[in-house]
């Protein structure tokens, strides 16, 4: 049986401007501590906005299933799923689309969707400020100096020599000051502007805190046509002013750290026993000013008859070997004990399901993101090893990686 989204009524009083509804959805959200959800597709104009009646509501187990009889809602996992670090599916009690924003999609007849809505037509001035947003209550995590970082890659590229793994991503975090007055809503836009390409994301919720990101990979999606997608992307370089992304040229290195991912894709289709489906690629993609290797896959669901692809396939794909590396389980072994800090949602996975249509459901990687914290962001980034991999060049490189999602803050 499908669950359709909540009935439509009218944004109630006057309709303020874009960036004031979305003020209004996230002070309402906050105050009344509820998980919150805020996004925009790539290649979109529009924000989205989903918020669930309650904290418990949101707390989920498996990986949802990207099928149209699903709940609608917003999916935020971590990289390894924790007590710390919980898993979380928002159901879309309340939703918002910039596209329609004269609309609310909620049950009138529920007490926290009629206290929106009395809220949203009594409260315009008086919206709090700074907004109380999510806080984690895990400490700040451990950030790793150059040469600690040089040292991680060095055991990986052992790890790599010795056969323990074929490829594996080292991660770090790295924490920066919040410049005075920086106003999280405003940041979230700057991002939709500055990254067109991008999903971008705000996420505020009890237990995870509130996160930003604009990443650049798709983990699985089924769009509106009923199409599969995934991607293999690795390799990074950075994108040189002026120059034309497909004159790149790519070392040996990323051409197997990218095969590599590409090959564990296939490797998943196979164990499902699925051979109906397209490879196109590699080729170079940007990435706000990086450039990365990109296979795209997909599936044509109306002509290959396999309705839990998405599902079967998202709970194969995560964490992919673009973010763990390979083998799959080596590979989370060796982050576990020599990584020396906690990803929580960086490298987890997060978007809309059946939003903001049933059977339509869209999952990104969580990259170049940042945690806030009460006076500071924490931002994370990783780079794929490989036997070759050269310590100062994969610290240059995660300098770039943070440097995307950086920008809002300078
Ligand atoms: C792990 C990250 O990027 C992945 C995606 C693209 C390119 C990557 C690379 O070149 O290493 C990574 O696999 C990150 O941005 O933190």
């Amino acid at each position: 049986m499908s669950q359709p989204l909540p009935r439509i009524v009218p944004w109630p009083g006057p309709v303020p401007e874009l960036p004031e509804q979305q003020r209004q959805l996230f002070a309402f959200a906050l105050e009344q501590q509820l998980p919150v959800a805020a996004w925009r597709l790539p290649g979109t104009e529009h924000a989205q906005v989903c918020i669930s009646r309650s904290a418990d509501a949101a707390l989920t187990g498996l990986p949802p299933a990207l099928t149209p009889e699903a709940p609608a809602g917003f999916a935020f996992f971590p990289f390894r799923d924790s007590d710390h670090n919980p898993a979380l599916f928002l159901p879309a009690d309340i939703y918002w689309n910039a596209e329609l924003p004269n609309q609310l999609h909620l049950d009138s007849t529920d007490n926290r969707a009629s206290q929106l809505l009395a809220f949203v037509a009594t409260e315009h001035a008086a919206v709090p400020q700074p907004l109380p947003w999510h806080q984690s209550a895990q400490p700040a995590p451990h950030t790793a100096t150059p040469e600690e970082y040089h040292h991680l890659v060095e055991t990986g590229v052992a790890a790599i020599r010795s056969g323990q793994v074929v490829k594996v991503v080292s991660s770090r975090a790295a924490r920066r000051p919040l410049p005075a007055g920086f106003d999280v809503l405003r940041a979230f836009r700057d991002l939709c502007a500055r990254y067109p390409r991008a999903f971008v994301s705000l996420v505020s919720a009890p237990g995870a805190g509130t996160w930003l990101g604009a990443s650049p990979e798709v983990l699985a999606e089924i769009d509106e046509q009923g199409i599969f997608r995934t991607m293999a992307l690795a390799g990074t370089q950075a994108l040189a002013p002026g120059a034309l992304p497909h004159h790149a040229i790519w070392r040996q290195k990323e051409i197997e750290e990218q095969a590599l991912v590409a090959r564990y894709i296939v490797s998943c289709f196979k164990q499902l026993r699925l051979r109906e489906y397209e490879e196109t690629g590699p080729r170079t993609v940007v990435a706000g000013q990086l450039l990365h290797l990109r296979t795209d896959f997909a599936v044509h669901l109306r002509q290959v008859p396999f309705p839990t692809l998405g599902t079967d396939m998202l709970r194969l794909l995560h964490p992919t070997s673009a973010v763990g590396g390979m083998p799959k389980q080596a590979a989370l072994t060796f982050l576990q004990e020599h990584e020396g800090y906690d990803r929580a949602y960086y490298s987890g996975f997060l978007g809309p399901v059946n939003l903001p249509s049933s059977g339509v459901s869209r999952l990104f990687v969580n990259l170049r993101c940042l945690q806030l914290r009460s006076h500071e962001a924490v931002l994370y980034a990783g780079t794929g090893l490989t036997v070759d991999s050269d310590p100062e060049r994969e610290w240059q490189e995660t300098e770039m990686k943070l440097s995307t999602i950086g920008a809002i803050l300078r």
